[in-house]
């Protein structure tokens, strides 16, 4: 039996698209595999990086198909590939994309990053319409990565390797930005990082909440333009701009309240390792005292370069708040299976601080090391 992942392409943008068939992530309910057989997969994992294939790094994915190897840019071609490579389900012999790591600098001229998009408000926070940001970019043509006519054209809110879900606010987003105002979190002060932010709103709560420093990451690079980065920018101080026009001294002044506060946050797109790696050269790289995630233990394909993540970059006094879904349909992954993962490897415990049980059963942990000394 088959099923698709969530399927929520809006319907004004389905009108917009010419579908181009088969690229669905069908995934097998009969085929979910343990985390042991999945792991063993992982060090078959194959790296994309720019240099291999001499593309530009921002148009750069491979996926590969019954040992057909398929390049694609944002291009027909990627297209074609999405075609021919129609099955994208999980299988034992999957061949990860380690997607090349890179920190995406801040524009200088902030309005523009708030340009054609429209600013929506949910208590405490703003952020851009998503919709509307995907619209504009199917006007433009698909500048950078095409992933959301690969999204239509697979039916699917993430295809393995190539688009992982950041254009969308997933719902235990929510439960975790809930859980934060009842247990009253203290962001003041502590280094913390978003990881798989997508629209980032958990890394901007931190932000707002007087946060040292906001590291922000999802696995695609036009979700970091478009979506994330725009929306810190939104959240930053310099609404009254646009009044102090006849006072050029207060309107320098206020802007550069803007760009100082944004100095606090980094932006970065690419795969978790190779996330590790390229924040871990940094030089003065401090450890996370925070690390939020949520829905982002779909796949167990990924659960090793996400446990390995924390483990290197979490601070030995830290700890790491994730929001999963009990279980992910068709992908296998889930919060029982995840925690059986990190029973195994015997360096983190989790506790669990609230079950969301209605819908979909969702649950909130807590990890900390297990021996922080
Ligand atoms: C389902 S989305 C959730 C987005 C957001 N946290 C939310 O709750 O709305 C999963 C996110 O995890 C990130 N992700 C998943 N697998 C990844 C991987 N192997 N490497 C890097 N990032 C990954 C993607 O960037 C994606 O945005």
């Amino acid at each position: 039996m088959t099923f698709q992942f969530n399927f929520t392409i809006e319907d004004h943008l389905e009108n917009e698209l010419t579908p181009h068939g088969g690229g669905a992530l069908a995934l097998d309910s009969s085929k979910e595999s343990s985390v042991s057989e999945r792991e063993k997969g992982k060090h078959r994992d194959k790296k994309c990086s720019t240099e291999q294939f001499d593309l530009p790094q921002d148009h750069l994915w491979e996926h590969k198909s019954e040992g057909n190897a398929a390049l694609s840019q944002d291009t027909d071609i990627s297209l074609n590939t999405a075609n021919s490579s129609s099955n994208l389900e999980p299988r034992e012999n999957s061949q990860l994309c380690l997607r090349v790591a890179k920190e995406h600098a801040i524009p200088k001229d902030l309005k523009k990053v708030l340009e054609n998009k429209v600013i929506e408000t949910l208590p405490g926070l703003q952020h851009v319409n998503i919709s509307v940001v995907k619209t504009n970019l199917l006007k433009e043509n698909f500048p950078g990565e095409n992933i959301i006519s690969k999204s239509f054209s697979s039916h699917s809110d993430l295809i393995t390797g190539v688009y992982e879900g950041g254009l969308k606010i997933w719902e235990c987003t929510f439960d975790l930005l809930a859980y934060f105002t009842k247990a009253k979190v203290k962001f003041a002060g502590k280094k913390v990082l978003d990881l798989g932010c997508g629209s980032g709103l958990l890394g901007i709560i931190a932000f707002k909440g007087g946060a040292k420093e906001i590291h922000f990451q999802d696995y695609n690079s036009m979700v970091i333009d478009e979506v994330t980065l725009p929306n810190v920018v939104a959240n930053a101080t310099w609404e009254d701009e646009e009044n102090d026009i006849n006072e050029p001294d207060v309107k320098r002044c206020r802007k550069s309240k803007a760009t100082q506060e944004l100095c606090k946050c980094q932006f970065f797109s690419g795969e978790w390792s190779e996330f590790c790696k390229l924040v871990l050269s940094e030089k003065i790289f401090e450890k996370y005292d925070l690390i939020l995630t949520s829905e982002t233990i779909y796949n167990p394909d990924y659960y090793g370069p996400l446990h390995e993540t924390f483990l290197r970059l979490l601070d030995k006094n830290g700890r790491v708040l994730l929001a999963s879904k009990a279980h992910y349909f068709g992908v296998g992954g889930g919060i029982h299976l995840f925690q059986k993962f990190v029973e195994e490897k015997n360096v983190f415990e989790t506790r669990t601080l609230k079950i969301i049980d209605e819908g979909l059963k969702r649950f909130l942990i807590e990890m900390t090391f297990k021996y922080p000394s």
